[in-house]
């Protein structure tokens, strides 16, 4: 194994084989022990009808019906939240997510647009135009301010999705849909991911689903693996520690080092981590 590949996996807290049944027990019981600790009472995802959100959505859903149980308390809740950007090309998906296999407590729907919008207007005024891709990054934001308004009025969590095929790339907005309170993924890459999803019976049609950020609207719906420039399959192997094309290494070696930033709160004078 690459030396650096092993310094990675070691960060990132990945396992080479993961017993699905396990990582399902241990991972809800996480989230209970949060819960329990931090006396919050509500769970605040949002849900695009990826495979992130319907696994993190069904072990927030499968926590709080556990804690209902064994402490009587009914105040324990999870709130699935659809956040599109006006209509969302796979709207259907999103639902069907939510209501043939995470089956929320309770389901709030808050359009970004307008907000998205309004703030790109603004700095257009100011003189400063936003491009497509930065417009990508303030909708991931946008989604982040509502997560934590809803839990701010309901004593909750905002569950993040983040995961170990994720962090190793980098590939999700700082402080967008990397601001969150736990993320239960973490340490799980995605086929990892995928295997949960199934030992839960999941729809199949929720973990072959094609990964995207869909954020960008010059570039609908457009596959992570395209704009990573490396397959989820390469990135899972490397995170097993494996062995994986040179260039497949170099691909995910390079996302590491450039979004190193995004794994490590911000940049303190003390901090040497960063030079
Ligand atoms: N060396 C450094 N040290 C400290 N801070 C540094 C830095 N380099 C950049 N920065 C800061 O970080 C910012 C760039 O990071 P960021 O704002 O995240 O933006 P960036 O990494 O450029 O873009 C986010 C990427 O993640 C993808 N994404 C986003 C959201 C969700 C998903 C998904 O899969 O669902 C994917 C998105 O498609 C895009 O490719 C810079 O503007 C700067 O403020
Ligand atoms: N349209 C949306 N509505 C609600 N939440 C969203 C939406 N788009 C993104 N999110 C939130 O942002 C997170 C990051 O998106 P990401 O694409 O990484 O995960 P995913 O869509 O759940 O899974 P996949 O990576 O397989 O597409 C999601 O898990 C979800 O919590
Ligand atoms: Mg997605």
């Amino acid at each position: 194994m690459r030396k650096y590949q092993e310094e990675i996996i070691n960060a990132l807290g990945v396992n080479s084989q993961i017993d699905p049944q396990a990582e399902v027990t241990n991972r809800v019981q996480f989230i209970c022990d949060f819960l329990q600790t931090t006396k919050m009472k509500t769970l605040v995802l949002g849900i695009s009808g990826g495979q992130d959100s319907s696994l993190a959505g069904r072990l927030s859903q499968l926590a709080v019906e556990k804690l209902r149980e064994e402490t009587g308390d009914n105040e324990y809740q999870f709130i699935a939240v659809r956040l599109p950007y006006g209509e969302q090309a796979d709207e259907s998906d999103a639902m069907f997510a939510i209501n043939d296999f995470i089956k929320p407590d309770k389901i709030m729907r808050v359009n970004i647009k307008a907000a998205t919008d309004a703030m790109v207007a603004s700095l257009n005024e100011a003189g400063t135009p936003i491009s497509d891709f930065n417009k990508g990054n303030i909708k991931a934001r946008e989604r982040m301010i509502v997560q934590y308004a809803i839990g701010g009025k309901n004593k909750g969590a905002v569950v993040g999705t983040d995961h170990a095929a994720e962090a190793v790339t980098g590939f999700y907005t700082k402080f967008g849909d990397g601001g969150a309170d736990i993320t239960p993924l973490s340490g799980l890459d995605k086929r990892q991911g995928k295997a949960l999803l199934q030992f839960l019976g999941a729809p199949a049609k929720l973990y072959d689903k094609t990964p995207t950020a869909d954020l960008e609207e010059d570039k609908p719906m457009r596959p992570d693996e395209e704009a990573l420039g490396v397959r989820y399959d390469e990135i899972d192997d490397y995170l097993e520690g494996r062995e994986v094309s040179q260039a497949a290494a170099e691909k995910i070696e390079g996302w590491y080092r450039r979004t190193q930033h995004k794994r490590h709160l911000p940049i303190a004078p003390y901090d040497t981590w960063w030079k």
